[in-house]
C-alpha cells in the first residue's frame, strides 16, 4: 500500500522532449500558422503529458467523489444536506436512458465517458451498488467554524481511497480523468482553502454556490472569516484538513494519482479547483498534468485558474460541480490530441506552404 509520501514523490515533471517535438510538429501541419488557436499549445502539453508527439488517449472518466459537510447545518447552503445522499442515489439510478440521472451521467453518456461513484463520508447509510466504491471514514466533516473539520488521519485516509479509485479508472483503460465532486455545502470548504491559500480576502473568493441570496452570502463569509480565523496555517495538508472536505481530499488523492501515472487531469470548477490548489503546493509538477475545461461562474474560480497558471477552455456560465465542466472538454482534448496524430504536414500532403 503506497503512502501519501511515495505518492507526492512519485509525480514527475511532464515529457519536456515529447513536448518540444509535438511544438515543432504543430508548425508543420497542413493548416495556417497558429490557425488551430488554444488547441495547438493544449496539444503539445498533452504530448508531453502522454510521453508522445503523437498522442493517442482514449478512455474518459470521471470519478464523483461524494462527501457531507458539518458546516453544512449553518445555513451555508441554499440545499440542505439531505441531498447529498439523494444525489449519490441519482448517480447510481437506473434510468430509460442508462445509468444515473444527474447533470453528469448524461453528459458522461453523450461523450462516452465511465462516471464512478465515491462515497468520501455522506450522512446517511448508503445501500450497496455495484458501481459505489466505499471510502468513508465518518459521516460528514466537523463544522470547519468551529474546529478542524478532518482530522490528519482521515486527510489522508481519503487522500489515499481517491488515489486507489484513481488507479483503478486508469487500469480500466483512462487516460484522462475528470474528478468530480458532490456535496451540499463544499463551495464552503474551498473558499475557505482557496482564500488561505492565495492569500485572499474571503469576500473575494466566495460565491453563491447552489444559489444563496445576499443575506445567506453574507453569512456564508462570516463563516469562513471565522474558520479562517481559527488558524494561521498555510500549510497544505494543514488547510485542507482544518476547512475540509472529504470530497476534496479525494479529488486531491485522484489528481496526485493520475499525474504520478502521467495521465491526464481534467479540472473542472471552483470545488475541484481548491482540491489543486492544495495538489500543486504540495507538488508544483502536478500543474504540468491539469488541463482546465471551463471557467465557472462561482466567484473566485478565476483567481484559483489564475494562480494554477491555467486557461479555460470555454465559457458557458456552469456552476454546477459533478465533474460536468470536465467531461464536456473531454472531446475538445481528445481533438487536439487527434491533430498531432492525424493530420498531414504540408510535406507529406504535398500542400504548398508559405
Ligand atoms: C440537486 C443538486 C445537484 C448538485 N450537483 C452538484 N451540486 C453542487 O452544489 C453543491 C455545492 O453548493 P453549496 O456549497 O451551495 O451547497 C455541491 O454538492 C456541488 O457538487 C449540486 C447541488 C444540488 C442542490
Ligand atoms: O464551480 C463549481 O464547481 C460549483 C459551483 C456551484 C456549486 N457547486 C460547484
Amino acid at each position: 500500500m503506497p503512502t501519501l509520501a511515495d505518492l507526492i514523490r512519485a509525480v514527475q515533471p511532464a515529457n519536456p522532449e515529447t513536448a518540444r517535438l509535438a511544438r515543432e510538429r504543430q508548425s508543420q501541419l497542413t493548416k495556417p500558422a497558429g490557425a488551430l488557436g488554444d488547441l495547438e499549445e493544449l496539444s503539445v502539453r498533452l504530448a508531453g503529458v502522454l510521453g508522445s508527439e503523437k498522442p493517442a488517449p482514449h478512455g474518459v472518466a470521471v470519478l464523483v467523489a461524494a462527501g457531507d459537510h458539518g458546516v453544512a447545518r449553518s445555513g451555508v447552503s441554499a440545499y440542505p444536506p439531505e441531498v447529498t445522499p439523494a444525489m449519490v442515489a441519482n448517480f447510481l439510478a437506473d434510468t430509460p436512458a442508462g445509468a444515473g440521472g444527474a447533470a453528469v451521467n448524461a453528459i458522461a453518456r453523450t461523450v462516452g465517458a465511465k462516471v464512478y461513484v465515491m462515497d468520501a463520508g455522506v450522512n446517511a447509510d448508503l445501500p450497496d451498488h455495484p458501481r459505489l466504491t466505499r471510502a468513508a471514514v465518518r459521516r460528514g466533516t466537523r463544522n470547519l467554524q468551529q474546529e478542524a473539520a478532518m482530522t490528519p488521519e482521515e486527510t489522508e485516509a481519503l487522500i489515499l481511497a481517491g488515489a486507489a479509485l484513481a488507479g483503478r479508472a486508469i487500469a480500466e483503460g483512462a487516460d484522462f480523468l475528470v474528478a468530480g465532486e458532490m456535496g451540499i455545502g463544499n463551495t464552503t470548504p474551498a473558499a475557505a482553502i482557496t482564500a488561505r491559500l492565495l492569500g485572499a480576502d474571503p469576500a473575494e473568493v466566495t460565491g453563491r454556490g447552489t444559489g444563496v441570496d445576499d443575506e445567506r452570502l453574507a453569512h456564508k463569509v462570516q463563516v469562513i472569516r471565522e474558520a479562517l480565523g481559527r488558524t494561521p496555517t498555510t500549510d497544505p495538508l494543514e488547510v485542507l484538513a482544518e476547512f475540509g472536505g472529504f470530497e476534496i481530499a479525494a479529488m486531491l488523492g485522484m489528481m496526485l494519482q493520475a499525474a504520478a501515472q502521467r495521465k491526464v487531469v481534467i479540472l473542472d470548477g471552483f470545488v475541484e479547483g481548491s482540491a489543486a490548489l492544495v495538489g500543486v503546493a504540495l507538488v508544483p509538477h502536478l500543474r504540468d498534468y491539469l488541463f482546465a475545461a471551463g471557467e465557472c461562474a462561482e466567484r473566485g474560480h478565476a483567481a484559483q485558474l489564475r494562480s494554477l497558471g491555467l486557461k479555460p477552455m470555454f465559457n458557458l456560465g456552469l456552476r454546477l460541480g459533478e465533474g460536468t465542466g470536465g467531461v464536456l472538454a473531454a472531446p475538445l482534448l481528445l481533438s487536439a490530441a487527434a491533430t498531432l496524430r492525424e493530420m498531414r504536414t504540408f510535406e507529406e500532403a504535398g500542400v504548398p506552404d508559405a
